[in-house]
């Protein structure tokens, strides 16, 4: 990756948004079309400033600003309203802890995630995009959305619980899951906070999920603690952390609520970007044809494994151009816990920051023709061309993504194993546009198997 060399003499354009309503500032539309909306920004300015509400809130348009932010996680901490409306679902884990409590949960967590363990959860991904591609019948439509929802649900539910309750788990985790992530996302753009007290039938179920999950997961950690020994699985590896410093495990209710964490950033975002790649698959057929071709010289009709991945190149520079132009993780946020000053700007105590990696991946002048669905630009050649801090799908500092390999691998074997037997044709006349939720999604996305 390329280092700007312009940073310490450039002067940076600081701008406001334009569009600003009195009390609700931007809000409404950042509400009713974010992606168009923000993505106008970067021609405004490298430091935008919008207000949601009467909160002052920045959106940082430049690379090395963006870096400022992510790499100083002290001061630009998580927090503000998302997070906070976060908090009473997910509990105090990686996602919603602030910066002092995250280190240690990071320090904890993270040998769950070594390669040695990635091994073993791949042993899973295996078996399930095996299944999975087993499932369909050729001429038979599926809906791309849910059926890579369900490969991810059950992907991460056996690499979390290996256990006999297994098959009752998968299934619980698939059917309250989805629920969970949806109202999770309703509740936390709802700026009156209101929404969530409504006697609405929605809300029920949402309650209902995620009492669920909660019981579900109490239940099997209750079983970990009691059975004790390592299955190899992300749970007990979450059980046997030891805190370096003062040797402490993590209580049940931190195991507790890291799991229902990773359950709530695992499924979604890595079933939202596969079923983007299979959409901008059948759009490309170019890529397609060089994917198959691909897949059929590595594998000659095996199905693949960890070991396969680093020579699936071709599959992972498709996967890595799906992530540039739809991120999953299309925005995130954070807060100034003290006053500072970023691009030369005063930022006060409190002020809301939001990183897009949407934005910033469609900027023409860090990626040339940024509509255009090119994994070539990853080739080795190109992409050490590309700025660094300018590609973010897995975020970047201390808080950077502790799934990227785990998603990347799942994502990779998902690819080449579905790929290796089936050609996905869209069914004439859908159209998809993206659906900036919790997750960017594509809406339904109805296809037809068909046998290559
Ligand atoms: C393609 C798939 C994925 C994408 C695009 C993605 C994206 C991200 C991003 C952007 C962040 C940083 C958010 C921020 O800075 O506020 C993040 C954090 C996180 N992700 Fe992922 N993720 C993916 C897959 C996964 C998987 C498979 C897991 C777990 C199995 C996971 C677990 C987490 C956790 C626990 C965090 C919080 C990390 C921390 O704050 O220390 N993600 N993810």
């Amino acid at each position: 990756m390329k280092t700007p060399s312009d940073v310490a003499t450039r002067s940076w354009r600081i701008a406001r948004a334009p569009g600003r309503l009195p009390l609700v500032g931007h809000a409404p539309r950042l509400a009713r079309r974010p992606l168009e909306f923000l993505a106008a920004l970067p021609a405004a300015g490298d430091l935008v400033e919008l207000r949601l509400g009467t909160r002052p809130t920045y959106l940082p348009c430049h690379p090395e600003l963006v870096q400022q932010v992510l790499l100083n996680a002290r001061v630009y901490d998580t927090g503000g309203p998302v997070k906070d409306k976060a908090r009473p679902i997910l509990g105090n884990g990686l996602i919603t802890s602030d910066w002092a409590d995250h280190r240690r949960q990071r320090r904890m967590v993270q040998p769950a995630f070594h390669a040695a363990r990635i091994a073993t959860y791949a042993e899973v991904m295996r078996e399930e995009c095996a299944a999975h591609a087993e499932s369909w019948r050729a001429g038979r439509p599926v809906d791309v959305g849910d059926a890579m929802q369900a490969l991810t649900a059950r992907v991460t539910a056996r690499a979390l619980f290996s256990t006999e309750m297994a098959p009752h788990s998968v299934a619980e985790i698939q059917r309250s899951l989805p629920v969970m992530v949806r109202g999770a996302f309703r509740r936390a753009m709802d700026p009156t906070g209101l929404l969530a007290k409504l006697p609405l039938a929605a809300n029920r179920e949402f309650d209902a999920a995620l009492a669920r999950l909660h019981a579900l997961i109490d239940t099997i950690v209750g079983d970990y603690r009691r059975s004790g020994g390592d299955r190899g699985d992300l749970l007990s590896a979450l059980l046997a952390a030891r805190d370096e410093e003062d040797g402490g495990a993590m209580t049940d209710r931190e195991v507790h609520d890291q799991v229902m964490t990773l359950l709530l950033a695992g499924v979604e975002t890595t079933a939202s970007a596969l079923t983007w790649a299979w959409h901008l698959l059948a759009a490309n057929p170019e890529a397609e044809a060089r994917l198959h071709a691909e897949v059929d010289e590595v594998l000659g009709g095996r199905i693949p494994g960890h070991a396969d991945v680093p020579g699936l190149v071709q599959t992972q520079r498709i996967f890595t151009e799906t992530l540039r132009l739809y991120p999953p993780a299309w925005m995130y946020t954070r807060t100034t816990t003290e006053p500072t000053e970023l691009a030369g700007h005063r930022l006060a105590a409190g002020s809301d920051l939001l990183i897009s990696p949407y934005v910033i991946h469609r900027i023409p002048s860090l990626f040339p023709r940024p509509e255009v669905f090119d994994p070539d630009r990853w080739l080795p050649e190109r992409a050490k061309d590309v700025a660094r801090g300018s590609y973010l799908p897995f975020g970047a500092g201390s808080r950077k993504c502790i799934g990227d390999v785990f998603g990347m691998t799942e994502a990779t074997l998902a690819l080449a194993t579905i790929a290796s037997r089936w050609r996905l044709r869209p069914v004439p006349g859908t159209t998809v546009s993206p659906r900036a939720g919790m997750s960017l999604t594509t809406g339904p996305l109805p296809m037809v198997p068909e046998p290559r």
